[in-house]
């Protein structure tokens, strides 16, 4: 049995503990907030190759108790015209699309799933330093405690201790000039189909929205921002100022984000947006990183989650079938490195397109160009949901 420390209770370290769990080893879960911190965004869509690697643990019921199906998406621009409507990422053979849901359900869910199912799991408990010894790995938290393990794995997210303690040399994450935000608003009368995703390139922003089964109007939006903001800037446009902002970003477009904006009681603060060209050390002896922390994509890719499920799912299976606990992060960089790489390219150029400047332009009228020419066929997007992880096939 292999005493694995994670340091992360985000998507992927609690799915990791609850497939460790599931395979016999001993994990143990460190989150450096509360049972119901969640990270930045309002809610996210759950692409269906994340879905089913969720199967095998018995996770997927759970994620589409939370959610709502999302089987479709269109492309409109801002003068009203929808350019087309594609299928958001296939379906499983029984039936499961891509799940709408609110990323605060997610994390709580997963994290009393882990406890419920027997993890050992701390709140509260922020890695900073690990050593490495002889027979394994000491984790140092800022509350002056200690933990000893075989191994230690980083699913700790974009700003990544553990990746800095491996490798102080990684590449940070590099701003993308867009600001996410995001909200809900209830009382609207749209004429939208719900679960259907709504994709607009807007004349000044980029704007999402899909109608919930509840009726509730799910939305974000991106708007360009040229250089990274600070917290302070960050600080200042919290409040009324940043609803007038997105009113005036909204206004030229004839969609109905104007409306929406209007009818959101609460508006999220602004958050900046990055992606994460490589990491090019994801393991060495007993540390490794998964998720995030290994791979952060623009969240245009669609597909962030997902990723850090599969990763998780991935290196359950290596420590499952690989004797030696260090020799399994070898052989989980091999199996994962290639197809991460190719999902944060194509989430690249998906955020290019949204963003501002001549860039943005040609590869917007590339996407809009293509969607015009072949709707439903022809997604850039298709290798990355297709892939499945056979989880009763043994790793090598
Ligand atoms: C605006 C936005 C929209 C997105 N939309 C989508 C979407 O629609 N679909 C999709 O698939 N993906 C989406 N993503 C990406 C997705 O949210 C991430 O890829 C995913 O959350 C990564 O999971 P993770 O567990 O690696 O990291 P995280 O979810 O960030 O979790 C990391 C965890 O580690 C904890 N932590 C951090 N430092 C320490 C430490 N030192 N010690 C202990 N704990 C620590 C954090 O508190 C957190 O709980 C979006 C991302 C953003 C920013």
């Amino acid at each position: 049995m292999t005493r694995v420390l994670i340091a992360g209770g985000g998507i992927a370290g609690a799915i990791t503990a609850i497939a460790l769990h599931e395979v016999g080893h001993e994990p143990v879960l460190y989150e450096a907030y509360d049972r119901s911190a969640e990270g930045v965004g309002a809610f996210l869509t759950l692409a269906v190759n994340g879905l089913d690697a969720l199967t095998p643990l018995g996770l997927k019921p759970l994620v589409k108790d939370l959610g709502f199906d999302t089987p479709r998406m269109t492309l409109g621009l801002g003068n009203g015209r929808r350019l087309s409507e594609f299928p958001l990422g296939g379906a499983l053979p029984d039936g499961t699309v891509s799940q709408t849901v609110l990323r605060s359900d997610l994390y709580v869910a997963l994290r009393d799933e882990a406890v419920r199912r027997g993890v050992p799991t701390e709140f509260g408990k922020r890695l900073t330093d690990a050593q490495q010894t002889a027979d394994g790995v000491t984790a140092v938290f800022a509350d002056g405690t200690k933990a000893h393990g075989d191994l230690l794995i980083g699913a700790d997210g974009l700003r990544s201790t553990v990746r800095r303690i491996l490798d102080p040399s990684a590449p940070s994450p590099r701003y993308v000039p867009l600001l996410n935000t995001g909200g809900f608003a209830r009382g609207l009368d749209l004429d939208d189909e719900p679960g259907v995703l709504h994709m607009t390139f807007g004349r000044k922003a980029f704007f999402a929205h899909v109608l919930a089964p509840d009726g509730a109007v799910w939305w974000f939006a991106n708007v360009p921002h040229a250089s990274e903001p600070t917290e302070s800037d960050l600080a200042a446009m919290r409040g009324p100022g940043w609803r007038k902002r997105l009113l005036d970003l909204a206004r030229p477009d004839r969609t109905p984000a104007t409306a929406i904006i209007e009818a959101s009681e609460n508006i999220y603060e602004p958050w900046a947006t990055y992606d994460f060209p490589t990491v090019p050390v994801w393991q060495r002896g007993r540390i490794g990183l998964i998720g995030d922390a290994a791979h952060a994509t623009s969240p245009a890719a669609g597909q962030g989650a997902a990723m850090a499920i599969e990763d998780a799912v991935t290196l359950a299976m290596c420590l499952r079938d690989v004797s030696n606990p260090a020799a399994a992060l070898p052989t989980f960089e091999a199996l994962r490195r290639e197809r991460v790489e190719a999902v944060v390219a194509q989430g690249k150029r998906n955020g290019d397109a949204k963003a501002p400047g001549p860039v943005g332009r040609v590869l917007r009228d590339f996407f809009i160009t293509r969607a015009m020419r072949k709707p439903a066929t022809d997604d850039p997007n298709r290798f990355m949901w297709e892939h499945r992880i056979d989880w009763a096939a043994p790793v090598s």
